[in-house]
């Protein structure tokens, strides 16, 4: 493949990386390892883990080319989609809405979740390393140079799983406090995770921060700063507004609020907002004389789908 480069777009710590033009006149990124980053592992390695981890929040890498780089000569060099984007490093020199640093948080993790699911580690998670799209999408960039982590005993491999969580929870750390929740939120992430947490614990902790503003709830928000309430946003369907009156009067004050936010044949769609656990309101449901399809239904607000988990009595 033939590519043009253009002009130096970065310089980290491993490598240079070139705005350039690919034959069919898409602009790349065109990365160029430093010796000492050679040393860690093969170029090749470092770009077969990216190709395999293809997603819409992580670098798509296209190919390894050799190209000419002004004052080095050819060099094999690893050629991915040109991001536009800034480096969240430097987005969050400004303050986020809460919608924003949902969205920043949520797909990072989503990046670091399917990195992980591909039997990877990134390795390198920080705020230089996520650049954020003009309309907001997120991509990591620079996962670590490690292929495979099948080859390690499961010490390494434990260590670094561990390592990357703890900087996705450093990162989510800094995302908080750039919201309008601020340090609060901060400390109410982390009250959410301990040692023991897992990729969907932390995710879950920080979205639990962020939940209540997917529905504009502004007086929530207040209670939620003012009182500290741990709420969190369920959804399910139930198949009439009466047996989300008969779940309404056995929850009592368990509910914050409960929404009946459209009526689908023939289903009605609803949102709860409560400090109750997943399983506790599925016992509330339980009770409910013609409850089933809230039962099979019911769900935190993201995970939900609509679907009948017919195991569900
Ligand atoms: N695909 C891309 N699209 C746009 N810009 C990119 C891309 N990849 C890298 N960059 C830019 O180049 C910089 C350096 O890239 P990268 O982080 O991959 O190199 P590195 O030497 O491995 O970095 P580090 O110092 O974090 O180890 C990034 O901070 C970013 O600004």
């Amino acid at each position: 493949m033939n590519i043009d480069l253009l002009n130096p777009i970065g310089d980290g710590r491993f490598a240079d990386v070139w705005l350039g033009t690919d034959e069919i006149g898409r602009r790349v990124a065109v990365k160029v390892l430093r010796e000492e980053g050679k040393g860690v592992s093969t170029i090749l390695d470092h770009a077969r883990a990216l190709v395999r981890s293809k997603h819409k929040n992580v670098v798509d890498v296209y190919s390894i080319e050799s190209v000419c780089i002004p004052n080095l000569g050819d060099e094999k060099c690893i050629v991915m989609e040109h991001i536009d984007g800034v480096t969240l490093e430097k987005r969050l020199k400004d303050n986020l809405t809460n919608q924003e640093a949902y969205r920043i948080g949520h797909e990072i993790s989503e990046g670091v979740k399917h990195i992980h699911a591909q039997g990877l580690v990134h390795m390198d998670l920080h705020a230089e390393n996520v650049l954020v799209e003009a309309d907001g999408n997120i991509k990591l960039i620079d996962i670590m140079y490690l292929s495979s982590l099948k080859d390690v005993p499961e010490m390494t491999q434990e260590t670094r799983f561990n390592h990357d969580k703890k900087q996705l929870i450093d990162l989510l750390s800094q995302i908080c406090s750039k919201s309008p929740f601020g340090n609060d939120a901060k400390i109410e992430f982390n009250s959410g995770i301990s040692d023991k947490s897992d990729l969907e614990d932390i995710t879950q902790s920080f979205e639990n921060v962020f939940t209540l503003v997917r529905l504009n709830l502004e007086y929530m928000i207040d209670l939620f700063k003012v009182n500290g309430v741990n709420a969190k946003h369920y959804k399910f369907r139930s198949e009439c507004a009466h047996d989300v009156n008969e779940l309404r009067r056995i929850m009592g004050s368990e509910i914050l609020s409960i929404q009946i936010q459209q009526q689908y044949f023939p289903d009605n769609s609803v949102d709860l907002i409560t400090t109750s656990e997943l399983e506790d309101v599925r016992n509330f449901m339980r009770q409910v004389v013609d409850g089933h399809v809230m039962l099979q239904t019911v769900q935190y607000y993201y995970d939900y789908t609509g679907e009948r988990d017919y195991d569900l009595h």
